[in-house]
């Protein structure tokens, strides 16, 4: 079966903060998007990478490649002005049937064991995002102030979510709406389910100057 994965790294940074867009910014020396492509990679080494990048970034990513010797094999898409935008040009590259994955380029932790589990259930299960428990304690903001709400009916959302590649085409196709934050919000819309799979706690997604430091400290 044809596997694909879309790579998102078409966004602005704007909580990071810093001049460098985040996604080129050094873990260990190597930019974050290069340990994300390379686990993906190690996960399969057949698999379709779609990478989607601001097209003004992306001279200085082929240059970065060149500087790094870096040879994992991936074609290019240009980011849209939301992260839903850049995932449809992303997926106007898959051009067969199977599955397609789309994960965060800035979640260079996600475990070949959670790719793995993501892609083998979505065969069966067809909508598959990977989610990991509320360690944390919850309160939901009311009029009067706020709540405790049980964290056992919370989960919180990783990528990558992986579907059956004409069904998250036939997802794509409906209209933007702001609620859609991830690519299960745009499958559910159309009143398809999603699977819930383990994911990975070190998965984080690199968003603050902050979760940089602890990357560096995951390494
Ligand atoms: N127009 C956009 C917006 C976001 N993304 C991608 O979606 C992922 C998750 O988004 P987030 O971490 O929120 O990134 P940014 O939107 O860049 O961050 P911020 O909201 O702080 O500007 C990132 O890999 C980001 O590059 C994208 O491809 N295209
Ligand atoms: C897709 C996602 O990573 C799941 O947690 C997340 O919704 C993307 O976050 P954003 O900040 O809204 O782009």
């Amino acid at each position: 079966m044809k596997k694909s994965v879309i790579i998102v790294a078409g966004g602005k940074g704007l909580r990071m903060g810093s001049e460098l867009p985040k996604q080129f910014l050094p873990i260990g020396g190597k930019p974050v998007l290069m340990h994300t492509l390379e686990v993906f990679r190690k996960y399969d080494a057949s698999l379709q990478i779609i990478l989607v990048l601001p097209k003004e970034q992306q001279g200085f990513w082929r240059q970065l490649c060149e500087e790094h010797g870096f040879d994992v094999e991936h074609l290019i898409a240009d980011g849209g002005g939301t992260r839903f935008h850049s995932v449809k040009n992303g997926l106007a590259l898959v051009r067969e049937p199977g599955l397609v994955g789309v994960h965060d380029g800035v979640r260079p932790f996600v475990s070949v064991e959670v790719i793995q589990r993501c892609y083998d259930l979505a065969e069966e299960q067809k909508a598959v995002i990977p989610v990991v428990d509320v360690v944390e304690t919850l309160r939901h903001l009311t009029d009067d102030g706020s709540e405790t709400v049980s964290r056992n009916d919370y989960k919180l959302v990783q990528t990558p979510q992986v579907f059956e590649t004409e069904l998250l085409k036939r997802a794509y196709a409906q209209e933007f709406t702001p609620f859609f934050t991830d690519d299960a919000s745009v499958v559910e819309a159309m009143g398809i389910p999603v699977y819930l799979a383990e994911g990975n706690r070190e998965n984080i997604k690199i968003t603050t100057p902050f979760d940089l430091k602890v990357g560096s400290a995951l390494l």
